[in-house]
């Protein structure tokens, strides 16, 4: 049976910092228990803020990141040197300063990369690597947005009524930039464990509805659950609509 957990922290520096250590210490035990492990990464600004996080740790050495096969949960159409790419923030934020084995880190495909700017394309490309290569991810980080959304699934889109595929093409986004690729509901209910991750009191009325039982189609981080684990990882400002008291860790 899955278990939905809170745990909120001060201040958004210390919901970044445990994060990190957390997803370490995760990681970590993973390995050990099946010689590999898998993550998938988050964009925006706490999703970063954690990988900054785990770059400055000296725990991160406890890793072994030549084992580690990272995945994206989402990610902006644009071209590869855009500074908006969730991989270009993620490489620069972590990526590139850790050993990992460039063949286990799976970036979904950029508008010039291979498939040019045919986004269907790209994003079938991703759901043939997620067939191929993963049973279940051990991890996935995702964040949200104040109107619900997670990953780039958008509230009422296309893409929150995919049942089949794992990998869609996101196009009109409200948020910029407008054309993504996305892993889809079903895809992200194959993780073990989901971490949702956000600071902020913008986000406050989504986590307060999600965490009430909201539909999916109006708030799509409610129907992002993992098979063993949902954990909400929130600051103060992002639980401060929140009824239910819920762990929180002293500074
Ligand atoms: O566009 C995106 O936004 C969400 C949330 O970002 P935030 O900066 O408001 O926390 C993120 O989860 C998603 O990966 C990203 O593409």
């Amino acid at each position: 049976m899955s278990k939905t957990e809170v745990v909120v922290y001060e201040n958004p520096d210390l919901l970044a910092a445990a994060t990190a250590a957390r997803l370490v210490t995760r990681l970590v035990d993973v390995q050990a228990a099946k010689g590999s492990a898998s993550v998938v990464l988050t964009g925006g600004g706490t999703g970063i803020a954690i990988l900054k996080e785990l770059r400055d740790s000296s725990a991160r050495d406890a890793l072994d990141w030549s084992r580690l096969d990272v995945y994206w949960g989402d990610e902006r159409f644009v071209p590869a040197a855009s500074d908006e790419r969730n991989e270009k923030q993620a490489r620069e934020a972590l990526l590139d300063h850790v050993p990992l084995d460039p063949k286990r880190v799976h970036a979904m495909a950029p508008s010039d990369g291979e498939f040019g700017d045919d986004v269907d394309a790209a994003a079938a490309a991703y759901a043939e690597i997620l067939t191929a290569d993963v049973p279940a991810f051990d991890i996935m980080l995702l964040g949200l947005g104040g109107e619900g959304h997670t990953a780039s699934i958008f509230p009422e889109s296309p893409a929150v009524y995919e049942k089949e595929r794992s990998v869609v093409a996101v196009r009109d986004c409200p948020k910029p930039p407008p054309t993504r690729i996305s892993l889809t509901l079903p895809a992200i209910r194959r993780a073990q464990d989901i971490w949702l991750v956000t600071g902020g009191d913008a986000k406050a009325d989504a986590v307060a509805q999600a965490l009430a039982g909201a539909g999916e189609v109006q708030i799509p981080v409610a129907g992002a659950r993992g098979s063993r684990r949902t954990l909400w990882l929130l600051d103060r400002g992002s639980a401060s609509k929140l009824t239910k008291v819920y762990q929180t860790p002293s500074a």
